[in-house]
């Protein structure tokens, strides 16, 4: 789970999580107490995701995009702070296994040209995930 307190001097100066895309396939993001907070950057602007009752927001992660060759693009997003409410959610993160490689799907590519190299999962996730 990740908590967000309330910020209420210079929330307009900090962020909760930096702009990123995720290290997934998907990501399940369960904004617990229904509190805003979440953006997606959408032709070069910051969207906010309004929380929605019973329902999950879903992103798609890198290697969804390579997969795909790029026919579903990962999403580049943030979290904001609240100066009032604090905020939670939770992320799940689906990825292959970790001994896995993934490339583009030769069933997805056809006769196109393949814009993404195969990689190891691990070699890409685990610097990340050393790095948190
Ligand atoms: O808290 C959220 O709404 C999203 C968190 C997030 O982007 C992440 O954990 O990668
Ligand atoms: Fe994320």
């Amino acid at each position: 789970m990740t908590y967000y307190p309330a910020c209420p001097v210079g929330h307009d100066k900090v962020l909760g999580i930096s702009p990123h895309s995720d290290i997934s396939m998907l990501t399940l993001v369960w904004e617990l107490n229904m509190v805003g907070g979440l953006q997606i950057k959408r032709q070069d602007a910051w969207v906010p995701v309004k929380p929605q009752p019973k329902a999950l927001a879903v992103n798609v992660g890198d290697f969804l995009e390579i997969l795909t060759n790029g026919k579903y693009q990962n999403i580049e997003h943030r979290v904001t702070v609240n100066p009032h409410k604090e905020r939670m959610s939770i992320s799940a993160f689906h990825l292959p296994k970790f001994d896995m490689s993934v490339g583009p799907l030769s069933e997805i590519v056809g006769a196109e040209v393949k814009k993404y190299k195969t990689l190891r999962v691990d070699e890409v996730a685990m610097p990340c995930l050393a790095s948190e």
